[in-house]
């Protein structure tokens, strides 16, 4: 992207490599693909048990770069998912992982390639967008990705004593591994349709979380349901454990993998949970929500540390129309907002009012953005008037920010996806 044209077309890397794309169906190019894939990671390769206990869903779509010798060099694949929008609508989205390119293969276009004919194939399949976890930050904006969600790493000392008025009420029980395996995907599937960034979680990504394969199966892993006071399962906790130090006297530390509720008396519920576990010194999660408030619940605000701050989702919008249309809007407007996908190649205009989005081709444009700038605020995460401010959308009707602002703002959870794929 040019500083001084931001909206200009995506140029080709200086250098591009011969190479071939190809779409992977057989199990073991499957495989070397994803061994690849460890390996620009600096992993070893996939272990046979953990190969065969992931197994691979039919579904799931695999791509392959190759030399002219025809070594495969470069991978990338995606699952089928849905992607719950603000307003609650999900739409079809490819969830892109295990993408990597050889060490001695880099920087000569080859990842471009291989986004060029994942983004291309998966909106031929029509899905709505892409979404991804970023390793690094620099890689995918030029491919129309943006930051759509953010989370908190966060440190909660163990044993902190919540507030008279925090919310309570419901139960807590311990799942064993098969009654984790059959309640969990179901709750998950119930929770993440109402927070926008929540995504659809494949059976394979459940196997992976719940029954790990080689060496981390020996790890202790607990899972507790909470249940309103109502008789409903309202949200969930999976957690690891950390071992303290015993030649230091250290305590252990509770590693929170996963804690979804429905609303605020199961969070405060899997939370007290949490930090009265035994032997533990503190409970710290690495991705909560932003909205995540303990520090209002707890009787000691300072129990609750925000140790850290990063992007949780990337959306790349693959059709931005089906997009705009299926979320919903708050009140105000009228905004004409122009899109620009250098990468793909689109531009496409629409009239945001009354709650909704038509395109409006040919009309001058109050706001303008790059696709990936449109991720920012299109679960929520930014608002149009801090966008703007920071250079990433061009105001061209004064005031035109603050009428976005209202449009983009829907009442409802903060967006998150607090799934890791
Ligand atoms: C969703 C996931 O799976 S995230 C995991 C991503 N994979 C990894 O991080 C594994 C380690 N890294 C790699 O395998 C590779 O370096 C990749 C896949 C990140 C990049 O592959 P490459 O084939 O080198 O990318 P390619 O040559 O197409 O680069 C295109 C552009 O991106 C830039 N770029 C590539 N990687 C990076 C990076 N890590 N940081 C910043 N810019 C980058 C290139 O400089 C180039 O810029 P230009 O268009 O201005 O010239």
């Amino acid at each position: 992207m040019s500083p001084d044209d931001p909206f200009a077309p995506y140029p080709a890397p200086p250098t591009v490599a011969p190479h071939t794309v190809r779409t992977l169906t057989d199990p073991a190019d499957r495989r070397r693909a994803f061994d690849l894939f460890l390996g620009t990671l600096h992993h070893g390769p996939v272990t046979d048990d953990a190969w065969e206990a992931h197994g691979q869903a039919p579904d799931e779509h695999w791509l392959g770069v190759a030399d002219p010798s025809g070594a495969l060099v470069g991978s990338a694949y995606s699952f089928p998912t849905r992607l719950t929008l603000p307003g609650g609508a999900r739409v079809p989205a490819a969830a892109v992982s295990g993408v990597g390119v050889r060490p001695d293969r880099t920087r000569a276009g080859r990842l471009t390639a291989l986004m060029r004919a994942q983004l291309t194939a998966a909106r031929d399949r029509g899905d709505v967008a892409a979404v991804l976890r970023a390793s690094e930050a620099g890689i995918y904006g030029r491919y129309g990705y943006g930051v759509a969600s953010r989370a908190d790493q966060v440190r909660v000392t163990a044993g902190a004593a919540w507030r008279p008025e925090a919310p309570a009420g419901g139960t807590v029980r311990m799942l064993d591994p098969d009654e984790a395996t059959a309640l969990l995907p179901g709750l998950h599937e119930r929770l993440a349709a109402d927070r926008p960034g929540g995504m659809t979680r494949s059976a394979r990504w459940w196997r992976r979380a719940l029954r790990p394969a080689g060496p981390p199966a020996g790890e202790y892993k607990g899972v507790a349901v909470h249940t309103g006071t109502d008789g409903v399962d309202d949200g969930f906790v999976v957690w690891g454990v950390a071992e303290g130090d015993l030649a230091t006297g250290g305590t252990d530390e509770v590693r929170l993998q996963q804690l979804w509720a429905a609303g605020p008396s199961a969070t405060a519920g899997l939370w007290r949970f949490l930090t009265g576990l035994d032997l533990a010194g503190a409970v710290t999660s690495w991705a909560r929500p932003l909205d995540e408030d303990l520090d209002l619940v707890l009787a000691d605000s300072r129990a609750h540390r925000v140790t850290g701050r990063g992007d949780d989702l990337w959306l790349r919008l693959l059709d931005p129309d089906a997009a705009l249309r299926a979320r919903a809007w708050g009140p105000g407007g009228p905004v004409v907002l122009r899109v620009h996908d250098a990468f793909l190649g689109d531009t496409g205009t629409w009239r945001l009012a009354d709650g909704a989005a038509e395109p409006a081709a040919g009309t001058d444009p109050d706001l303008e953005c790059t696709v990936d700038a449109l991720a920012a605020a299109f679960l929520g995460d930014r608002s149009p008037s801090s966008l703007v401010a920071a250079g990433r959308w061009r105001e061209h009707t004064p005031g035109a920010r603050v009428r976005a602002d209202a449009l983009f703002s829907v009442p409802g959870p903060a967006p998150w996806c607090g799934t890791f794929f």
